[in-house]
């Protein structure tokens, strides 16, 4: 079964990402049907923008947590691929609209920092949750960064506090945080306007927004991410979210994590 529906309509593409029972965690699975998904709209001529969203009530709870326990005893993290998403996302030449119905935790929000406009439910929740795991906002920061104030960030980032749709629009984060009954009209209305540009011209300023090339950084933050989630710290982060209890952490010499 398709862990990402693809349906085209009038030009917009809408990818949803369709795991319920793990709340759409970025699945090596997933996220390879999201990578396929987003290359294949690259080249449909047919396709004049693209709208990312969800079923069931959450829109993404970041980084597949089960998985990620599981490969880092084989010595892999999955940074690399959400990496490569957030990448493909970042530089995708037609303009993508994020659809929040519900929460995004950690890597969720950098798919959402990574579209170009994004709607959310007021009611939506959302959380930098990394440092409650022992782990950083690495991968995510490099599409995050550019739409947060340094002050928001650092409060973000360092509390790992749950916030709502509204303070996510008033950080930057979101585009608009709307009722949930208004949600759908908001995003039509952004598709509608987006499909009368020129596709070229639009290509042509989404290269003016994204002028920073981030594929080279996003690997050093891979490696960065991926020494987070191996260390003693992130073993325990995870084990204690996984296990329902709270986290016990060792203290450690700063810089040691990485
Ligand atoms: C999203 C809510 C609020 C929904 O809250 P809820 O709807 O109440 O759901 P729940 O918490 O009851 O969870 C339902 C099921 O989804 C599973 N589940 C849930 N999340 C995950 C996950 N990530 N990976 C794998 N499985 C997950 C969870 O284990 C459970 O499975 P069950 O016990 O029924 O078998 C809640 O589930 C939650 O808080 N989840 C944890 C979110 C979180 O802390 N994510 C951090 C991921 S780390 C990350 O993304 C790192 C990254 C990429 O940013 C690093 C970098 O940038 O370098």
């Amino acid at each position: 079964m398709a862990l990402v529906r693809t349906v085209t309509d009038a030009g917009v593409t809408t990818m949803t990402l369709d795991s319920p029972a793990n709340r759409n965690a970025l699945s090596t699975p997933l996220m390879r049907e999201l990578l396929d998904a987003l290359s294949e709209a690259v080249t449909d001529t047919s396709v004049r923008a693209v709208v990312l969203t969800h079923t069931g009530k959450v829109f993404c709870s970041g980084a597949d947590l089960k998985e990620t326990a599981e490969a880092r005893e084989n010595g892999r993290v999955p940074a690399e691929m959400i990496a490569d998403v957030l990448a493909a996302l970042w530089e995708f030449p037609k303009p993508v609209v994020a659809r929040v119905a519900g929460p995004a935790r950690a890597g969720g929000l950098g798919l959402i920092a990574a579209a170009d406009i994004a709607v959310c439910a007021r009611e939506a929740t959302f959380a930098f949750s990394e440092v409650r795991l022992g782990v950083i906002p690495a991968v995510i920061s490099a599409t995050v960064l550019p739409r947060l104030s340094p002050r928001a960030a650092a409060e973000l980032y360092l509390t790992g506090d749950v916030f709502d749709g509204s303070r996510a629009a008033e950080a930057g984060l979101v585009t608009a945080a709307v009722a949930a009954g208004d949600l759908d009209d908001t995003v039509r209305r952004y598709c509608d306007s987006l499909v009368l540009g020129g596709p070229l011209a639009l290509a042509g300023a989404k290269q003016l927004l994204r002028r920073t090339p981030i594929r080279a950084e996003l690997a050093e933050l891979a490696a960065r991410s991926a020494g987070y989630f191996k260390s003693a710290e992130g073993r325990e982060g995870v084990a204690a979210l996984r296990e329902k209890r709270p986290a016990s952490w060792v203290p450690a010499a700063p810089g040691s994590g990485g």
